[in-house]
């Protein structure tokens, strides 16, 4: 699938990654919804994007996305707005080992029920046309985290989700690739998290370990990521794919072993 054309939305839109998102989007000439909780910087974020694409090609909708309703109505506008949804991005995540719980909601709840919607209105076995979803991972999702314990858990989550949805879209025959992303450490305000003790809660004593991992592995520019989605995007071969993006390696693939690919 080439973007050009084509409808998006994308959550955690506003900052960071999803805004690099939106931006490449844009570039490859798709229409989006941007779908975040901070209405301020979600705002800001389309009136600078309307100074070079213009109004018409972005609608920014304020949602939590832990809001079964919001969610929903997110979608709902979206479709009422442009007239389809191609393209599904759930991107929408928190680092927080203190409310521990508000990180499962946010980084897998959300992903699986958007993922859901998503394919409600995608499935050609529902009267849809097709398109693809990427769910935003982590590197955290692959590997132990210590000092993120329930992040970690959160991202293995998606990964396992994502790859079994995949499977049962190919079987099922939605017409609809699933894959994720997992990147390493990226250079948003996410990792301002780090230094906050309301969200390390007791990990907080470990923050300076991050920090060396970070120096050690480095940080990514967001807008690799956003190279990757598009990467998902246009290669229809792409289902249940795990990408992973690292400054040692760059854009690349977790490979699986025969036993640990779904039959199908
Ligand atoms: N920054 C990093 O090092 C990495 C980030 N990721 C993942 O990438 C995704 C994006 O993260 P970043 O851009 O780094 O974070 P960020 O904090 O810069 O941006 C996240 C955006 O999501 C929005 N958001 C958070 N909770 C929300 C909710 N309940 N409803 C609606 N919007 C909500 C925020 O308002 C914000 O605009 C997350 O899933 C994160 O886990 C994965 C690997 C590395
Ligand atoms: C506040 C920051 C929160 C989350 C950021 C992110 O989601 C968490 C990342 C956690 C661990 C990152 C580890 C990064 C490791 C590396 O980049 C390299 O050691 C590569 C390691 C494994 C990749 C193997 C491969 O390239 O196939």
């Amino acid at each position: 699938m080439y973007a050009n054309g084509k409808v998006a939305l994308v959550t955690g839109a506003a900052q960071g990654i999803g805004r690099a998102m939106v931006e490449e989007l844009l570039n490859k000439g798709a229409a989006l919804a941007m779908v975040d909780q901070n209405r301020i910087a979600g705002e800001q974020c389309k009136a600078s994007l309307d100074e070079k694409f213009g109004s018409n090609r972005t609608l920014f909708i304020q949602c939590d996305v832990t809001d079964q309703e919001q969610l929903r109505d997110a979608f709902q506008r979206t479709v009422k707005h442009f007239g389809r949804l191609d393209i599904l991005v759930n991107n929408a995540g928190v680092n927080n080992e203190k409310d521990w719980e508000k990180t499962i909601e946010v980084n897998l709840i959300s992903v699986i029920r958007g993922t859901y919607i998503g394919l409600e209105l995608m499935n050609k076995k529902n009267g849809g046309q097709g398109g693809v979803i990427i769910n935003i991972s982590s590197l955290a999702g692959l590997t132990p985290a210590a000092y993120q314990p329930v992040y970690s858990a959160s991202k293995h989550g998606v990964i396992g989700f994502t790859r079994s949805i995949a499977a049962m879209a190919s079987i099922g025959n939605y017409g609809v690739r699933v894959n994720t992303v997992c990147p390493a450490f990226v250079d948003t305000p996410l990792l301002e998290s780090i230094d906050k003790e309301e969200n390390m809660g007791e990990y907080f004593q470990y923050k300076d370990n991050i920090k060396d991992m970070m120096k050690l592995f480095g940080i990514l520019d967001p807008s690799l990521i956003a190279q990757g989605l598009v990467r998902l995007i246009e290669d229809e071969t792409a289902n249940g794919a795990v990408m992973k993006i690292t400054t040692s390696r760059g854009i690349h693939f977790e490979e699986f072993s025969a036993q640990q690919r779904t039959k199908v």
